[in-house]
């Protein structure tokens, strides 16, 4: 296959050029980042603890201000928009958080509702797309429930219903399922690729699992101390990953598969050679 010309690749959704920030006191979380995200792809980006994966998702929709560098999202610098705009623009950036961040004192329709009634809709409208992203996520019949009276998994995806209730372009997520039980896990995933394929909404993840970002990202990012040190198709970078970190991250994939398992007996049925079976399985680390 070939590569398009320049000229017929979409245009980014979202970029970031040479983003960097420091924090009062001198700890430089994202060092010098540029990426492009794609409309209607999943970006994932991993890195260890402390990588500045959180300040990097939260730069996109300036959250954090960067200190250097240009933030664009749907055409608009928001690096270069002041406070009102920036608000609006907002708008179309939709997030999701490891502990979730409902009010406790408002039922789970109200929590869905409330960026809605922020935008300006009425109660009526509100209450009504409220629903719909409810039933998206399917949630329809907990709506007068209370965020307490749900399991961890619901909760996520009552947050997923309010980050989509003003119908994004960009959903980002921190961490949205670090909190969950593997299977809980799985659950959100799916739920998070049916937003991309049915809603065509660009998601931005952060995570420090590779399992998340196999399952759900087509291209991803590996941060390390704050930059970027590899890039590319999620596929490669399993196949072939250059950096030892992205080396170290795929190596915990591999080894937290349930297909190392099966590896050696597999390689014993199809007579491999002693030898290469061996070298196989300390390359995959069985
Ligand atoms: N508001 C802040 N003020 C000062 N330093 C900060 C602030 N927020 C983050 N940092 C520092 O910036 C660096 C990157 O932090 P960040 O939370 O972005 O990393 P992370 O990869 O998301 O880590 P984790 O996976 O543990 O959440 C860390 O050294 C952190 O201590």
């Amino acid at each position: 296959m070939t590569t398009p010309p320049p000229s017929a690749q979409p245009r980014p959704l979202i970029q970031l050029d040479d983003v960097s920030k420091e924090f009062a006191g001198g700890t430089v979380a994202v060092d010098r980042v540029s990426l492009a995200v794609a409309p209607g792809s999943v970006f994932g980006i991993v890195g260890h603890s402390g990588a500045g994966k959180s300040t990097l998702l939260r730069l996109i929709n300036l959250l954090e201000t960067p200190t250097t560098g240009t933030v664009t999202v749907a055409g608009q610098e928001l690096t270069a928009l002041g406070s009102r705009q920036l608000r609006a623009a907002r708008r179309d950036i939709g997030m999701v958080f490891q502990q979730f961040n409902l009010f406790r004192s408002r039922t789970v329709l109200g929590n869905v509702a409330y960026p809605l009634r922020q935008a300006g809709a009425t109660r009526a409208e509100a209450r009504e797309r409220a629903a719909e992203a409810l039933r998206f996520v399917g949630l329809a019949d907990q709506a007068r429930r209370y965020p307490e009276q749900l399991s961890g998994g619901q909760r996520q995806r009552v947050g997923i219903a309010r980050a989509l209730a003003t119908e994004p372009r960009v959903l980002l997520c921190d961490e949205a399922t670090s909190a969950l039980d593997p299977q809980t896990t799985q659950e959100v995933l799916a739920l998070l690729r049916r937003v991309n394929d049915e809603l065509g909404v660009t998601i931005v993840l952060i995570t420090h699992e590779m399992e998340v970002v196999r399952a759900v990202c087509d291209r991803m990012a590996v941060l390390d101390a704050g930059r970027i040190v590899e890039m590319g198709p999620v596929r490669e970078l399993f196949a072939a990953p250059r950096h030892p970190t992205t080396r170290a991250f795929v190596r915990s994939a591999v080894q937290a598969s349930p297909l190392l398992d099966l590896l050696p007996a597999a390689l014993r049925k199809h007579g491999v050679d002693e030898a290469v079976a061996a070298s196989v399985l300390a390359e995959v680390g069985a």
